[in-house]
């Protein structure tokens, strides 16, 4: 890897696999759509709002971070689906704690966006 040359055309490449990456995520992942369409409601709430640099940040991380993890937790199920087709406790074991980690992602977007625009929501 160290030998080979810097190539821009390499780097596009790795950028179109990465987006072909985000591509298959949306198109099979159910979770990964509805969480698409949050995270465009909340961009759209956060400009009505008219959000600080720093309410943005904390809604830009949040929606970062769910898509992050249902990225990795969808990669997890592809592996383990390809290493082992057939039913498995550790599978189970394995995907359940991939799902978790979804799960308090989402959660702590949750938290995130209740505590930006709850107060804005009260005070109109
Ligand atoms: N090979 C397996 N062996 C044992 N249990 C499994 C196996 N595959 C799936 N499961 C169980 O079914 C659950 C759902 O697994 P599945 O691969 O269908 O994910 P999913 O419902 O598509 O998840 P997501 O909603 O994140 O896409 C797992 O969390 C696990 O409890």
């Amino acid at each position: 890897m160290k030998d080979q040359k810097f190539s821009i055309s390499k780097r596009i490449a790795s950028f179109r696999f990465a987006f072909n990456g985000l591509k298959i995520l949306l198109k099979e992942e159910h979770n990964a759509r509805i969480h698409l369409v949050i995270a465009l409601c909340t961009l759209i709430a956060g400009a009505i709002f008219r959000l600080s640099a720093y309410e943005w940040i904390a809604i830009s991380f949040a929606i970062g971070l769910v898509f992050i993890v249902e990225l990795i937790n969808t990669t997890i199920e592809h592996i383990a689906d390809f290493v082992c087709p057939e039913r498995h406790d550790k599978i189970k074991k394995i995907k359940d704690m991939a799902a978790a980690a979804v799960l308090i992602s989402a959660l702590t977007a949750l938290a995130i966006g209740l505590i930006v625009f709850v107060p804005r929501i009260l005070s109109i």
